[in-house]
């Protein structure tokens, strides 16, 4: 039980002080943690102070004497009393036709005494009613009293005393329900005491008793919902409060059931009032916490007989929300181990490193070739961590400039540089607090920014270019690269402590040419996914199993687009371009410096188209982009899809002729790629447009 600030004031008042006082006494016993009862005499009752209810014993002195002298507005019940379980057995264990004196002390009470008897069932008896004053009594040998043996006349000689008489349960419940008391502790007190006496009212105990089931019931599955709920009735009084609404009031259901629901917002400084009547969606400060309420009102024949708040802790929602942002950024995990394709034993076991690396928090470095999935494990291993419902941010650190890639990671501060924005950036480490930052391409990172990552790691807070302000970050770190680290770092290229930082646990995918079981399956989900026939692959299934996949599954994916997109069942591999493998080791082998013009001009390539292109959106002042790029090859009639740009750029910055950076700029032509263009146009007639090879 809890004992309670505020108790509710209770007056009882009965024919004689002594009444009063086994009344208040009973009472308090029951319900003195709740309320405060004080007893009084019908002589001694003043009427000089407040009392919430005032009880009566008996109805008799009630219209007689009392009801002019009680406060208007006051509650007033009338006591029914009842007799104790073992006093009913007594009464019933007399001899059925026997004639027994009714002792009380006043006339009133005697009656009443009787009355009650017969009202239980006790009609196997015949009762007087005795009383000091009386003049002619029955000289009948036993009698019954409530607790006044010292009244009984002489020349009795059994005496059966039942007690005083106790308060019935329908007394009891009404009270309760007067003051919305109702509650757990006093239904366990209740049902217990209703064990022990005779009620007058079969039927109340019975609903009763249901109710108490039904609300517990109901208690105990609001209890289960993580949001608060608070009901309440017409008058605004609480009469559910579950116990999300408990923690985020500091309340308890005792004292939440005595405050109206205005007064309870009212504790927190919050005028619900002020809110119109029917709402959702209200954003409210509850104590520390954010949450989000709404209030439906309950009608019962077109009128208002109380409602329901529901309270929904602002962390849920703002992490549904955080997940819907998250999507639109794209800065989320696309991928799963469900996407991952693969029937080698070696792969597996990859994948199975992998699926426990996910359980763990420590960085991860993924080396493999370009093209073997590395990017599709990072999103895996995210998606699989308990960082899921966090961003997943992935930077490809090789295709930025120095300070472009440090603003873009770490955040700038208004004013950082010239042409900062204003307002600064958050970088890319603070978007993936709490989530997975995914550094691809991590070797080719410079020694600058070698150190300030490895500042990152070790000490987990950002600093902003241009800021002085340390920024804690949680982070988990998972790069990628294609390059020979260990050898790097030998070589003095890569920081040591960096690649020990990032190395923690380390995936190493194989290639595809190790792993050329994996080539049917792969080009089937390729085919399939892009809504082709598998079929399609099997006439090329020989030359594929030939061909050294240096792109790897990329190049495998590639192919595989261009299979679906000639839905040709009599295609040969010699038709798929880029499997024609001299073009490719040609291009690759060659050094930049020395690419053979000629290579441009006769041998017709998807490199020296989306080149061409570039250089025509940058001669007529326009952006080059990925997705630029795809159109523009449309409006010249070729088909070509994004990861395909992607490599060719890719390609082509690798042989030196573009710049690819984040900014407005997109892709740009070196000093070589410009020279090549023009050089092409300058000679070739056949223009720079239109070529596509294959
Ligand atoms: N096992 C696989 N199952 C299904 N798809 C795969 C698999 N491996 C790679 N891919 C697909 O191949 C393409 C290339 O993979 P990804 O980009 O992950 O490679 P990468 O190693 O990160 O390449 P790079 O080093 O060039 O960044 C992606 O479209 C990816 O979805």
């Amino acid at each position: 039980m809890f004992p309670i600030k505020g108790k509710k004031k209770v007056a009882i008042i009965a024919g004689s002080s002594k009444t009063a006082a086994a009344i208040t006494d009973q009472l308090s016993a029951l319900f003195g943690a709740f309320i405060e009862f004080y007893g009084f005499s019908q002589k001694s009752w003043n009427n000089d102070s407040n009392y919430d209810m005032v009880l009566i014993s008996t109805q008799t002195i009630f219209t007689r004497e009392l009801a002019p002298k009680i406060k208007p507005g006051t509650v007033i019940l009338i006591i029914r009393r009842t007799l104790l379980r073992t006093s009913w057995e007594k009464v019933m264990a007399i001899p059925v036709g026997s004639k027994l004196l009714m002792v009380n002390d006043e006339k009133d009470s005697a009656e009443e005494t009787i009355a009650l008897l017969r009202e239980l069932g006790a009609g196997h008896i015949e009762l007087f009613p005795y009383y000091p004053e009386i003049q002619n009594c029955p000289p009948y040998p036993s009698a019954i009293t409530p607790g006044e043996g010292q009244l009984v006349p002489d020349g009795v000689t059994r005496v059966i005393d039942i007690g005083e008489r106790v308060i019935d349960v329908s007394t009891l419940v009404d009270i309760l329900t007067q003051f919305n008391l109702l509650h757990s502790d006093a239904r366990d007190i209740l049902s217990v005491y209703s064990e022990s006496i005779i009620t007058r009212s079969q039927g109340i105990q019975i609903t009763m008793q249901g109710l108490i089931h039904t609300k517990l019931l109901l208690q105990q599955t609001l209890d289960m919902v993580q949001d608060g709920v608070i009901a309440y009735d017409m008058n605004g009084k609480i009469t559910f409060f579950n116990s999300a609404a408990q923690a985020l009031f500091d309340c308890t259901v005792q004292e939440a059931v005595q405050l109206t629901v205005n007064s309870l917002f009212a504790r927190v400084k919050i005028d619900l009032d002020a809110l119109t009547e029917e709402f959702s969606e209200a954003l409210l400060q509850i104590k520390k916490h954010k949450v989000l309420a709404s209030r439906q009102i309950i009608e019962e024949n077109g009128h208002s007989t109380g409602g329901v708040l529901t309270l929904k802790a602002a962390r849920h929602v703002e992490e549904q929300e955080l997940k819907l942002r998250l999507h639109a950024k794209g800065y989320h995990a696309k991928y799963s181990f469900d996407d991952l394709v693969t029937t080698s034993s070696r792969m597996k076991k990859v994948v199975e490193q992998a699926e426990k690396m996910a359980n763990s928090d420590l960085a991860v470095l993924i080396l493999g070739e370009s093209g073997t999935g590395k990017e599709l494990f990072a999103h895996a291993i995210h998606q699989a961590s308990t960082r899921s419902s966090y961003p997943f941010v992935a930077v490809n650190c090789s295709s930025l400039p120095d300070n472009l890639l440090e603003s873009e990671l770490f955040g700038y501060e208004e004013g950082a540089f010239t042409g900062a924005r204003k307002g600064g950036k958050p970088g890319l480490f603070e978007q993936a607090h709490k989530g997975t930052i995914f550094l691809d391409e991590i070797g080719d990172i410079s020694p600058n920014m070698q150190s300030r990552l490895l500042r990152v790691l070790q000490q987990k807070e950002v600093l902003k270019v241009g800021g002085t302000r340390l920024l804690p970050v949680d982070v988990r770190v998972i790069a990628a690269t294609n390059r020979d680290l260990a050898r790097m770092v030998n070589d003095g290229a890569f920081r040591a402590d960096l690649y020990y930082r990032l190395k923690v646990l380390q995936l190493l995918i194989p290639p595809l040419r190790e792993r050329k079981e994996d080539i049917p399956l792969l080009s089937a989900h390729f085919l399939r996914r892009r809504g082709a026939d598998e079929q399609l692959v099997e006439p090329l299934l020989a030359s594929l199993f030939r061909h050294d996949w240096h792109g790897n599954v990329r190049e495998l994916e590639n192919a595989m687009e261009y299979v679906a997109f000639m839905n040709d069942p009599n295609l040969s591999a010699s038709d798929i371009p880029g499997l024609d493998e001299g073009d490719e080791r040609e291009l690759a082998e060659t050094s930049p410096n020395e690419v053979p013009l000629q290579l441009y001009h006769s041998a017709p390539n998807n490199e020296r188209f989306i080149l061409n292109l570039i250089y025509q959106a940058k001669t007529s002042g326009r952006n080059a982009g990925r997705r630029s790029l795809v159109e523009q090859a449309r409006q010249n009639g070729v088909v070509i899809h994004e990861t395909k740009v992607r490599s060719i750029i890719e390609k082509l910055r690798s042989e030196g002729l573009i710049e690819v950076s984040t900014g407005r700029g997109g892709i740009t032509l070196t000093e070589k790629g410009y020279h090549l263009c023009c050089g092409n146009t300058e000679k070739g007639k056949t223009g720079v447009m239109g070529v596509m090879g294959g």
